[in-house]
């Protein structure tokens, strides 16, 4: 594959900007990647593992001549950085963020950026639960879905750029509209990991159930929630606060049909528990037919990354 970018700015320096970064390098997608991260000793970090070919002390640095610019630091955080990059940003130049939430991001980054650069949102629906800068990995994006959604009147060209650079990166591309996105991943991602949050502080708070029994007993299903629970409490915080009426939606959603399986298991309904579990378990098969089996290696179940500073 061919260089795409000259110079490409990741500003954060964790999971994904990390995982950009080893991911353009595999495919040789960028003539040089320079890096940045608010504490000096995330940048140290990502200078000891050569992360990316220059670190810089400031955002405003990282960006000066970079024909990409990724904002890859937590959502509540992106309008900030976009304010501070926003004067040094090369006329010409595509921003991108690569936040869990769109239409908050698009709203709060969008006013800060002067009209001759090109704003094409991003997500890569690909995560894990570590972070910080030792956390990245290239596979992290192969055949994982990477969300674009450039609002109307972005340049097709610029939007086709970032495409060719996500496929170098492994992802596969589809554009979006950024609210509706917002609903998609209130239902595949947001309120799951709430839920996953909820059962585990339900499990530390049941006094009768000691931890040590949690650790030594803990199921899959269990231990599958902690994993999930044990993600990055600022970033989520941020997702929950930015994608509020979306995720309200579905939790409400979520609310009724478990009362109604509770209705159903007080009353001795089996027929009522099968009947769901039986619907429940066809999408399983479904997702696992359409190619995102959760089972692969990279569906989040990579062997064990050090968490970093972030
Ligand atoms: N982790 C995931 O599974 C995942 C998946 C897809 C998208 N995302 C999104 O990607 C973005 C980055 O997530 P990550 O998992 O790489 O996080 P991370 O914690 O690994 O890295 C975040 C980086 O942002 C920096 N940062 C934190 N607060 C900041 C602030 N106030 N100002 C400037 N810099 C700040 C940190 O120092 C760090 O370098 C988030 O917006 C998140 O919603 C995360
Ligand atoms: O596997 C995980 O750790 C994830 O939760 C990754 C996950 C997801 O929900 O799928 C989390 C948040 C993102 O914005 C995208 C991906």
């Amino acid at each position: 594959m061919s260089v795409i970018y000259d110079r490409v700015a990741l500003i954060g320096l964790g999971l994904i900007a990390g995982s950009m970064a080893h991911a353009m390098r595999r495919a040789g997608l960028a003539g040089e990647i320079v890096g940045t991260a608010r504490s000096a000793e995330t940048r140290a970090v990502a200078a000891e593992i050569n992360l990316c070919d220059r670190i810089t002390e400031t955002a405003a640095e990282a960006v000066a001549g970079a024909d990409l610019v990724v904002l890859a630091v937590p959502v509540g955080a992106m309008a900030a950085v976009a304010a501070e990059v926003a004067p040094h940003l090369a006329p010409g130049a595509t921003v991108t963020d690569v936040g869990s939430v769109k239409r908050e991001i698009i709203e709060a980054v969008g006013p800060h950026l002067p009209d001759a650069v090109h704003f094409v949102p991003g997500h890569p629906l690909a995560g894990t639960e570590h972070s910080g800068p030792r956390s990245g990995f290239a596979e992290l994006f192969d055949n994982r879905y990477t969300l674009l959604t450039p609002v109307e009147g972005t340049d097709p060209g610029a939007t086709a750029k970032l495409r060719a650079l996500w496929e170098g990166c492994g992802a596969l591309v589809e554009e979006m509209d950024a609210e509706h996105h917002d609903l998609v991943l209130a239902v595949t991602s947001h309120t799951p990991h709430l839920i996953a949050y909820t059962m585990v502080g339900v499990a530390d708070d049941l006094r009768r159930v000691t931890d040590s029994e949690v650790i030594k007993y803990s199921a899959a299903g269990f231990r599958d929630f902690t994993r999930i629970a044990a993600s990055d409490p600022t970033m989520w915080r941020d997702v929950f606060l930015s994608n509020k009426e979306a995720t309200l939606e579905i939790l409400g959603r979520f609310t009724e049909e478990l009362f109604a399986l509770q209705r159903a298991i007080r009353t001795g309904d089996g027929d009522h528990l099968h009947d769901y579990f039986t619907r429940t378990r066809a999408i399983r098969r479904g997702i696992i037919e359409a190619g995102q089996d959760t089972d692969a290696p990279n569906f989040g179940r990579e062997p064990a990354k050090k968490d970093g500073p972030s």
